[in-house]
């Protein structure tokens, strides 16, 4: 039977008799009041071992009272109740050092487990997480669509149900994906992707579930999975609808017994991963198709998120270019404005990237325009370029070298007596790479394996480089 004291702080007198009941009942010994104050005097004065406390209290505010319990008492864990379901309030409470957060309504079940853990955990963790939430919330857009995400997200932060989230390329799957992690309940443990569509398909059953030694030609040594990698933590699974038939079924099978065994291995391995999918594709037509199975789907969709294009939000471009600026005048570029007239013209726009076409966009702004202000004219000269690429020539016949030669003697007049910005040898280079990667990988459909041996780069090599610079990769058969 577990001892110890627990302090209870609700205005709500419900509240207060329901989680007397439960807690009692599970072997603690309770106190309970309706007011801030009256909590601050227990804790100051050395009482209880864990709080549970309601955000808006008569008197004050909880994220006001944390910061001098953490100073007082930074070993008493403190989980943090609140109704106002939103993302911040989640995150505030992680950042005011909440042991955890639970938006009412909560299932008891799951209270009293977090009471008995955060009981039991040697005393001297370090304050909780994220340091890194004060200075940056990593989804940007306070558009009427964006808000919707967010109330979902808070509701999943404190779960570990199984969310799929769907949306077109570049719509920002990967980053909420991460959010979720970081700012959930496994945000101590690992967060690994996988991208489907860039794993040769013969690969992706060992890559997920690893292989032991002489499993198939080549598997010179035993290899760790992602499953095994993300143990604890999450598993990312991206643009799952290339999933190959048979990876779907063992991964269905991975769902349902939480188990599994390494390819050529026999031996059941545990698995503790949560798992957040993403497609960009529309699943129930790959299910027609026979491509994807129905049950697997069923088992992902449990929670499906659905992200908006940026053309349905386009209020929220504002936003996102001052935050893209911001961010490449972090990485050393120069500061940037935009002017009105520019921003009317970037919200006309149909942004078939989405948000990834918009931060690409903005990048080129800060690192190749001399100007300070951003205006219409210079807009419209980038978007009307092929993206992303600037070195084609109008003569096909011309060399590279001369393209090349040409495109820098023009962007040094840009900046006329200045120099451009620091690093160019790399920013030069990454444009080249990408064109010559996405022809390379166009010419072989997608084949990684084929396209690494017509560049005579290392597999490794390209699957990085395809990873860094972003670049789409679309399989076909034909
Ligand atoms: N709401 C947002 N706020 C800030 N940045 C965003 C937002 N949405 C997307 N981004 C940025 O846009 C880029 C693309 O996002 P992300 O990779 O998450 O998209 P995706 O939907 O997973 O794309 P794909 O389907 O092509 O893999 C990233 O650099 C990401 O940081």
């Amino acid at each position: 039977m577990p001892t110890g004291t627990i302090l209870v702080a609700d205005d709500d007198a419900a509240i207060r008799t329901v989680l007397n009941q439960a807690l009692s009942r599970a072997g603690y010994t309770v106190r309970l009041t309706s007011n801030a104050t009256t909590l601050w005097r227990w804790v100051s004065s050395g009482d209880g071992d864990l709080v549970i406390t309601d955000v808006v209290m008569p008197d004050e505010n909880i994220f006001d009272v944390l910061p001098r319990i953490r100073k007082m008492r930074p070993d008493l864990p403190v989980v943090v109740m609140s109704a106002q379901n939103t993302f911040m309030t989640a995150i505030r409470a992680s950042e005011k050092g909440a042991y955890e957060y639970l938006p009412k309504p909560f299932d008891l079940k799951e209270l009293t487990t977090i009471v008995g853990r955060a009981m039991s955990e040697p005393k001297g963790r370090p304050a909780s997480p994220a340091e890194e939430t004060n200075e940056h919330i990593p989804l940007v857009g306070r558009s009427p669509a964006m808000q919707e995400i967010y109330r979902v997200l808070a509701r999943l932060m404190q779960t570990d149900l199984t969310v799929m989230i769907s949306g077109e390329s570049g719509t920002g799957k990967e980053l909420v994906a991460k959010a979720l992690h970081d700012y959930g309940k496994r945000r101590n443990g690992p967060f690994v992707a996988i991208n489907m569509a860039a794993i040769p398909r013969d690969l992706i059953e060992a890559e997920l579930f690893g292989h032991e030694k002489g499993a198939f030609t080549g598997a010179q040594a035993r290899s760790s999975g992602r499953f095994e990698q993300a143990d604890g933590g999450t598993l990312f699974l991206d643009e799952i609808g290339d999933m190959p038939m048979e990876a779907q079924t063992r991964l269905l099978r991975v769902l349902q017994q939480g188990e599994y065994t390494t390819v050529g291995g026999r031996t059941p391995i545990k698995t503790d991963v949560r798992i957040i999918a993403a497609t960009n594709k529309d699943l129930s037509h790959l299910i027609q198709q026979g491509l994807f199975r129905e049950d697997l789907f069923y088992r992902l969709n449990v929670v499906p998120i659905r992200l908006p294009a940026l053309r349905e939000r386009l209020e929220d471009i504002g936003d996102l270019v001052r935050h893209f600026f911001m961010l490449a005048e972090q990485e050393g570029l120069p500061s940037k404005q935009i002017d009105q007239a520019a921003l009317e013209r970037l919200r006309r726009h149909r942004w078939p990237g989405n948000v990834r076409e918009l931060e690409n966009l903005i990048r080129r702004l800060a690192a190749l325009y001399p100007q300070d202000v951003i205006t219409t004219s210079l807009i419209d000269q980038e978007l009307s370029q092929p993206a992303p690429s600037s070195l084609n020539g109008e003569d096909a016949s011309q060399n590279l070298g001369d393209s090349v030669e040409r495109y820098l003697n023009g962007y040094f007049d840009n900046f006329g007596e200045a120099l451009p910005p620091p690093g160019l040898y790399h920013r030069i280079l990454r444009e080249v790479e990408y064109p010559l990667i996405s022809a390379a990988l166009a010419a072989t459909r997608g084949n990684q394996i084929r396209a690494a041996e017509l560049l005579g780069v290392n597999r490794n090599t390209l699957r990085k480089k395809v990873k860094d610079l972003d670049i789409q990769v679309i399989r076909s058969s034909r």
